[in-house]
């Protein structure tokens, strides 16, 4: 074939621009508020539970509240002490199941120790759990049946939907089984016509099942984990990782779950991290709050 000549310009993949799609995304939501509103007067309320200071989580506590006004819709917080018990937490999702003033409850995961999250996720009833993280709505999405998919994965679905379009008979893989990403991606991915393998903690070699795939989706923890070359030229990279590094002058940077550096140069789509996935997983709980609301108020469509 013809030489390569060393002036040419390194591959650089095209970026996935999650933060402006976001902000699209939560326009239109407000819009339909706005109209939800003139035909109601009923404004969607959002219930935000946090047990526990972890001060990550009060900052996308306190994100999601901002983009929650943002878009319209009410937010009610509720910072409760790590000391509280299972019975308070479930008392008070009782009173936020029957409050006709919230539309979505959302419990910040993970709890701390001595809550039971499975007790505590499945004790909102299914049209308020816009977490879609209950056993009623997991188990509809497994069947392929409308209810609320869960908002980092419909995120990631939404941004693959629009940069790569039709998927169907692309080899995708998922790294990363959790109930909260991992499971839930897969299923959608299974859904839109992909041949979908799910990498996890056993996995042997989850590098040459990556370099198998035209769709990658990460959700591990890990920190940079994927590398440069565990990447098939031109392969779509989603990236659901966020880790706060703290470098040498003291200063912190946001990392995902891939080595950006490395598979920016061989990706043909790639997210980034801050400005991706993230995001996403915002405006997607302001879309199911939203729904949430129509169906309570209007009744499911038919
Ligand atoms: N029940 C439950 N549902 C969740 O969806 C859930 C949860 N628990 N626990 C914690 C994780 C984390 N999470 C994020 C949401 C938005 C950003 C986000 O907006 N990130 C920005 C940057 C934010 C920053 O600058 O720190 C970005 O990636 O560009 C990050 C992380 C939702 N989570």
């Amino acid at each position: 074939g013809p030489a390569v000549s060393d002036t040419q310009e390194p591959h650089a993949a095209r970026l996935i621009d999650g933060k402006g799609f976001a902000a699209r995304m939560t326009q239109d939501i407000a819009a339909d508020v706005s109209a939800f509103y003139d035909r109601h007067h009923i404004t969607p309320g959002l219930a935000v539970v946090l047990v526990g200071n972890d001060p990550a989580s009060e900052v996308y506590v306190r994100n999601k509240a901002l983009q929650t006004h943002r878009a319209g819709m009410r937010s009610f917080m509720h910072m409760l002490p790590a000391t509280t018990s299972q019975k308070e937490l479930l008392g008070l999702i009782e009173r936020l199941n029957v409050d006709p003033e919230i539309h979505g409850i959302l419990v910040q995961l993970p709890l701390p120790a001595g809550l039971d999250p499975v007790v505590v996720t499945n004790a909102i009833i299914p049209e308020k759990d816009v977490d879609g993280l209950g056993v009623v709505n997991a188990g509809r999405l497994a069947l392929g049946l409308p209810g609320i998919v869960p908002c980092t994965p419909l995120g990631c679905l939404l941004l693959l939907h629009h940069y790569v379009g039709d998927m169907r008979g692309r080899d995708a893989l998922v790294i990363g089984a959790s109930n909260l990403v991992g499971r839930p991606m897969a299923e959608l991915l299974l859904r839109e016509g992909c041949t979908v393998t799910v990498a996890h903690i056993d996995t042997r070699d989850t590098a040459s099942l990556a370099r198998q795939a035209d769709i990658v989706v990460v959700a591990t923890g890990v920190r940079e984990l994927v590398r440069g070359d565990w990447i098939k030229p031109g392969a779509t990279v989603i990236d659901v990782g966020i880790s706060r590094v703290t470098l040498p002058n003291g200063k912190t940077r946001l990392v995902g779950d891939v080595k950006f550096d490395e598979a920016v140069k061989r990706a043909g789509l790639i997210t980034p991290v801050p400005g991706g996935v993230g995001p996403m997983t915002i405006a997607c709980l302001l879309r199911n709050t939203l729904d949430a609301a129509r169906i309570l108020v209007e009744g499911p469509a038919r």
